[in-house]
Parts: C-alpha cells; sequence; structure tokens
C-alpha cells in the first residue's frame, strides 16, 4: 500500500519491495501551523527491531503517529508492504486513566479492528486476548480497573492490547519509560520474541539500552533524521553529545 501526502493526489497503490516492511520518502507532517517532520526518508526492514531515538521534541511520537495512521503527513511519499494494517501502543501517558475500563475490557479493544467496537467477540478472539494478558502477565489483573494500576501494569495492559491487533507490524512509543528494570527486561524479552515469531517492530524509546538492543536506529533531532543503521553506527557518543547538547 502506498499513502501519498499531497493534498491534490489520490491515494496510490504500490508493489511492495523485497524484504522492506515500511518506506518513506520526503515524508513532512506536522500539527496544524507547526510543522514538526522534515524530509524525512527511511527504509524499515520487515522482521526487525527499529529504535526511534532521539531528545525530547524531536518528533519521535510525530513520525510514529504518522506510521500509524492517525496523524496526517502534509506531503511526502509513505509505502507499507503487503501486511495487516499497524497496531499502535501509544504512551501511557496519552490514555486516560479515569476510563471506567477493565483490564479485560481494555485488551478486548484490540480486537475491535477486526470486529469492530462494542461487538460480540468470538470465541477465538477471546482466545487471542487470553494469550495476550498471558504474554504480558496481567491476567490476573484481569477485573482490576485501569485506573486504579500502577504505571507499570498499565503499561503492560496497553502492550497486551497491541498484541491483541495480532499485526505484522506494531508501533510502540515509550513501551519501557518509568518501569522498573524487571518489567523493562520483560518487555524487551516479548518485543524480541514478537519479532522472531514474525512481527516488524518500530519502538520509539529514551531507553539507550532498548535501542542498542535494536536491529536499526532512527536518530532524530528537531524533526530531522539524523542518523539511520546499525545502532553501533547511529549511537555513537559523539552523535548523541551532539544533539543532546542542542536539544
Ligand atoms: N498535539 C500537538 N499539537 C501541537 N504541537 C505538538 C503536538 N504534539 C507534539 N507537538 C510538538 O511537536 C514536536 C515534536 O513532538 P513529539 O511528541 O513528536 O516529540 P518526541 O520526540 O516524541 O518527544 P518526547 O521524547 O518528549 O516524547 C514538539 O515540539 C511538540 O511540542
Amino acid at each position: 500500500m502506498t499513502i501519498m501526502f499531497n493534498k491534490d493526489r489520490p491515494v496510490q497503490p504500490g508493489p511492495t519491495e523485497g524484504n522492506l516492511r515500511v518506506r518513506f520518502t520526503g515524508l513532512n507532517a506536522g500539527y496544524s501551523g507547526r510543522p514538526v517532520l522534515h524530509q524525512l526518508t527511511a527504509r524499515i526492514t520487515a522482521l526487525t527491531m527499529t529504535a526511534l531515538v532521539g531528545p525530547n521534541g524531536s518528533g519521535k511520537s510525530t513520525l510514529l503517529g504518522v506510521l500509524a495512521g492517525v496523524i496526517e503527513a502534509t506531503s511526502g511519499q509513505l509505502r507499507y508492504a503487503e501486511g495487516h494494517p499497524p497496531a499502535f501502543v501509544p504512551q501511557r501517558g496519552a490514555v486516560g486513566d479515569t476510563l471506567p475500563l477493565t483490564v479485560r475490557q481494555t485488551v478486548e479493544m484490540g480486537r475491535w479492528g477486526e470486529r469492530g467496537p462494542w461487538r460480540r467477540l468470538t470465541r477465538q478472539d477471546r482466545t487471542v486476548v487470553d494469550t495476550a494478558m498471558e504474554r504480558l502477565a496481567v491476567a490476573d489483573l484481569a477485573a482490576r480497573q485501569l485506573g486504579e494500576l500502577s504505571g507499570g501494569q498499565r503499561q503492560r495492559v496497553l502492550i497486551a492490547q497491541g498484541v491483541a491487533q495480532q499485526s505484522d507490524l506494531l508501533l510502540l512509543d515509550e513501551p519501557t519509560t518509568g518501569l522498573d528494570p524487571e518489567s523493562r527486561e520483560r518487555i524487551a524479552a516479548l518485543l524480541t520474541e514478537l519479532v522472531t515469531d514474525g512481527t516488524t517492530v518500530i519502538q520509539a524509546t529514551h531507553d539507550l539500552d532498548a535501542a542498542r538492543a535494536a536491529d536499526s536506529c532512527l536518530l532524530l533531532s528537531n524533526g530531522r533524521l539524523v542518523g539511520q543503521g546499525s545502532p553501533d553506527q547511529v549511537l555513537t557518543t559523539t552523535a548523541l553529545a551532539r544533539i543532546w547538547q542542542t536539544a
């Protein structure tokens, strides 16, 4: 699927290319009257883990939002290889904690893309939800209200909702921020497992350990892509010092 972000041009279907899962060229995006992303061009290989790295405000969440389809780019080209629509796990803070939802209902929302909102779930949907909750170790919290949970528990529930979407493209916005080391490791291991099982994972992260464990990194600074490649190539002391000093 190819999405052309140019107000005058229609959406065009495009060919898939080799082992690419996502490719974007000259992508510009922002918020009303506020350009944020400038001329981003990158390729994301299927069945890899990509880390989006950069200081606060560099545009990581905006880029994920564009890739997830919740923010419309103003121009450029975004192309996905054949596959499911992306599953998007937003930042924990972006999800209201006063929503009157149980953990199970929250994870069940991951099936809405298949079933439609508030529709009765099939037995298979319920199995998918159970499996996602078990993978994230939140099954014993199923009846609890989302708002009663700790930050780390809520984060795991949101990731379970993403996993329940059964997409082969999972986008996560800072999935380990604010978590204790054990929860971070558990989530890192799960994301690696998902890649092995056939998912392409893209995560925005401030966790340099997570970024160093990724297959590739996109380094953002002021809405521009200033590095892309393997963690060793991109996360050099010099590059990190330069970018964080100017942030
Ligand atoms: N809803 C919005 N309306 C207007 N501007 C926004 C909005 N959301 C983000 N921005 C601005 O867009 C820029 C990029 O923000 P973004 O959240 O993409 O950065 P980020 O790299 O994810 O930051 P962080 O690491 O703090 O999450 C910032 O200048 C921010 O103030």
